[in-house]
């Protein structure tokens, strides 16, 4: 194929499946309790052998480094054991998946035998009330539960904390211990302005710096040099310890994306920001799957401008 790499460099070579839109929690910075009534049904979402064919079409043009499953809440998806293992024998070694951890514990040593790799786990409070808050349902024990499973298995385990003022930024410091105590990577998220937060993220914004401000109040900080394609910077700890930051608004990383998104009814975007899908489904042409991917390399941005989708429909 022509070479896939747009004016500045940027290509595809993670790919970002959301296998479902449908979700057993409703963090409030993600959906409203509506949004979850009116998902995707099921009978309209990619089976595992569709998706497994379309990644491995996708891995034929891109020749992908990195796989990682999201949602929604991937762990919902019900063949999902079986994915795994067909994205593995299609020679992508490097699968990981980004989930909210409640259903973790259980399926956790199948998933790892099937060939997953690494989990970011969502965590956004320590203390019941602040975890009801913003997720709308109880179950922080078996998150928990489920992010030491993970670790006692050997997977490599991050945190991902949005954080909310006046919502649980009170959580930083606890949640940083936690992670500390457990040698566990923690990132902070800014919040990013998606689905019902579309342009409306003021009031709770919590940046960069503030979050910043209050680590250092406590522990002495060191910046790390940012890898490339990463969205975190790290800083580590005078005591070795590190934590990162995703700073969508404060310091954009959009110069070195590499990232295409693949949601649950094959319809591909080049962009987090972007609204329209690229239709893959019912393309069978390389020629026709080539130009889907010219389009989405051409929706990618300079900076994260915000979207009407919610991270739950597009994929976290
Ligand atoms: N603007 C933007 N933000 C992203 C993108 N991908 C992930 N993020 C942000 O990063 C957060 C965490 O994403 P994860 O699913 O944990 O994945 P990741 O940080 O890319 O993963 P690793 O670095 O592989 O651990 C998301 O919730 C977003 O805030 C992207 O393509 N664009
Ligand atoms: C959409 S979720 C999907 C995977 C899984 N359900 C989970 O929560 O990890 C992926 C990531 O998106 C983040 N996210 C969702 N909405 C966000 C927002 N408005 N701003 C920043 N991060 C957001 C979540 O915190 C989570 O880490
Ligand atoms: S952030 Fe993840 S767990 Fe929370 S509502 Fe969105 S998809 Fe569900
Ligand atoms: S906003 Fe778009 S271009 Fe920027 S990092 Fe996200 S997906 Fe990539």
């Amino acid at each position: 194929m022509r070479t896939l790499t747009d004016p500045i460099g940027r290509s595809f070579n993670v790919l970002r499946v959301s296998l479902l839109d449908r979700c057993n929690f409703a963090c409030t910075y993600c959906v409203c309790e509506d949004e979850l009534n009116t998902t995707t049904p099921k009978s309209a979402v990619l089976s595992s052998d569709e998706l497994i064919d379309l990644i491995g079409r996708l891995h034929h043009l891109l020749h992908l480094q990195t796989i990682r499953l999201t949602g929604g809440e991937p762990l919902l998806y019900p063949d999902l054991t079986k994915l795994t293992k067909g994205i593995r024998q299609l020679g992508i070694q490097d699968i990981r998946m980004t989930t909210n951890g409640f259903l973790l514990a259980k399926k956790v040593v199948a998933l790892q035998q099937a060939g997953l790799r690494s989990i970011n786990v969502s965590l956004d409070a320590l203390s019941e009330s602040s975890f009801y808050k913003v997720t709308k349902r109880t179950g922080l024990q078996q998150v928990v539960e489920g992010i030491i499973a993970a670790q006692e298995i050997g997977l490599e385990v991050k945190i991902n904390t949005v954080i909310m003022a006046g919502e649980n930024d009170q959580e930083i410091l606890p949640l940083l211990d936690f992670a500390f105590r457990h040698r566990i990577k923690i990132r902070f998220l800014e919040l990013m302005g998606m689905g019902h937060l579309f342009g409306d993220t003021d009031s709770k914004f919590f940046s960069r710096q503030a979050i910043l401000d209050r680590i250092s109040s406590v522990y002495e900080i060191h910046e790390q040099v940012k890898k490339c394609g990463d969205t975190a910077t790290y800083w580590c700890t005078s005591c070795g310890h590190s934590f990162g930051i995703i700073a969508n608004e404060s310091q954009p990383f959009c110069a070195d994306c590499n990232r295409l998104r693949l949601d649950c009814q094959g319809n591909i975007y080049g962009c987090l920001s972007s609204n329209t899908p690229i239709p893959l489904r019912e393309v069978n042409s390389q020629q026709g799957l080539e130009a889907g991917l010219h389009a989405a390399l051409g929706q990618k941005q300079m900076r994260f401008s915000g979207s009407e989708m919610s991270m739950l429909t597009i994929g976290g």
